[in-house]
């Protein structure tokens, strides 16, 4: 079952810092998810990154999987070779993608040839930049809602070297009957920190606010043009001892193509992961252990390509 959804609207400039902090807990506390207006990114960037993203899509396979993802994390993965909810028969999700990772690092990506895609490579180190900055402003903001200083996540180090992607998604329209039963991305939650995503408009994001529920809810959604639909990760839920929900979501295949751009917010590999003091006390104990967040990111991502 399916029903709307509306979601809180956080304006990122707004003057009232304070306020807009107290928004920001209240949607982490409730959905997990909130939409990010107001950020600075005009619709022309967003619009020549979807453009690139559907010229790569379009490439034949055989280009496509020269630069297939390498060990760094980078590069195209074809349909199918994602299992986002392993706890499932089905098999491969319905999407294929491209990973690009942190400018800091940029001899560990992958780029189309500049034959094929002269303007590629340059919209998307640009927006990966652009991206960076409204994340690392919101999560002052999320610091701050936490009743923390606005730069504790400079504090920790976190940004140091920070492994933030974007990743670009296209799930094709085209389904065969193999297909059935399957999902654009199966149920899962995010690893990081928070995620940052805009997508064509076309519909099919839905999210399960209660797991364990039975049947599940799933709530659709819906597409605020130029907004971001940012979401809680799982780190950021440790973080918080499951304060902030890192909230299960998926995509439908609906038999239409259908774009997307994430940007996950990850922090320097050596950040160590731990209950914030705010968010235990002796009659709410720590429900993690510390992690440091390169060893948590990479076992994540082991199980879902294994
Ligand atoms: O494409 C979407 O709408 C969501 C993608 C997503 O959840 C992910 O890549 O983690
Ligand atoms: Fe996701």
């Amino acid at each position: 079952m399916s029903s709307g959804l509306s979601l809180p609207l956080i304006d990122l400039y707004s003057p009232d810092r304070a306020a807009v902090a107290e928004s920001i807990r209240q949607a982490c506390i409730e959905y997990g998810f909130f939409y990010v207006i107001n950020h600075g990114i005009g619709k022309g960037i967003f619009q020549k990154v979807f453009e690139e993203s559907q010229k790569f899509f379009s490439l034949p396979l055989e280009e496509k999987m020269k630069l297939k993802r390498n060990d760094a994390h980078r590069g195209y993965t074809a349909l199918y070779a994602e299992t986002l909810d392993t706890s499932t028969e089905f098999k491969g999700d319905l999407k294929e993608s491209f990973y690009i990772g942190s400018n800091s690092q940029d001899d560990l990506n992958q780029w189309p040839s500049e034959e094929s895609l002269p303007l590629w490579r340059d919209t998307m180190q640009s927006y990966h930049q652009d991206v960076m900055s409204v994340a690392k402003r919101l999560a002052s903001l999320i610091a701050l809602s936490l009743n923390l200083d606005d730069n504790f996540f400079e504090r920790i180090g976190a940004w140091d070297f920070p492994m933030a992607s974007v990743r670009l998604l296209h799930y094709p329209g085209e389904l065969s009957a193999c297909d059935n039963g399957k999902y654009g991305a199966s149920a899962h939650s995010d690893y990081g920190i928070i995620t940052l995503l805009v997508t064509d408009g076309v519909p099919g994001l839905q999210i399960c606010r209660e797991k364990d529920t039975n049947p599940q809810l799933w709530e659709n959604v819906h597409h605020v043009n130029g907004a971001f639909i940012v979401n809680v990760g799982d780190l950021l839920e440790r973080w918080t001892n499951c304060l902030f929900r890192s909230t299960l979501h998926r995509v439908l295949a609906i038999g239409k193509d259908r774009y997307s751009v994430a940007f996950f917010l990850d922090p320097n590999p050596d950040c160590l992961v731990e209950c914030l003091e705010s968010c235990c006390s002796d009659s709410h104990p720590p429900r993690f252990p510390p992690i440091r967040s390169g060893d948590y990111l990479k076992e994540r991502l082991r199980v879902t390509y294994s």
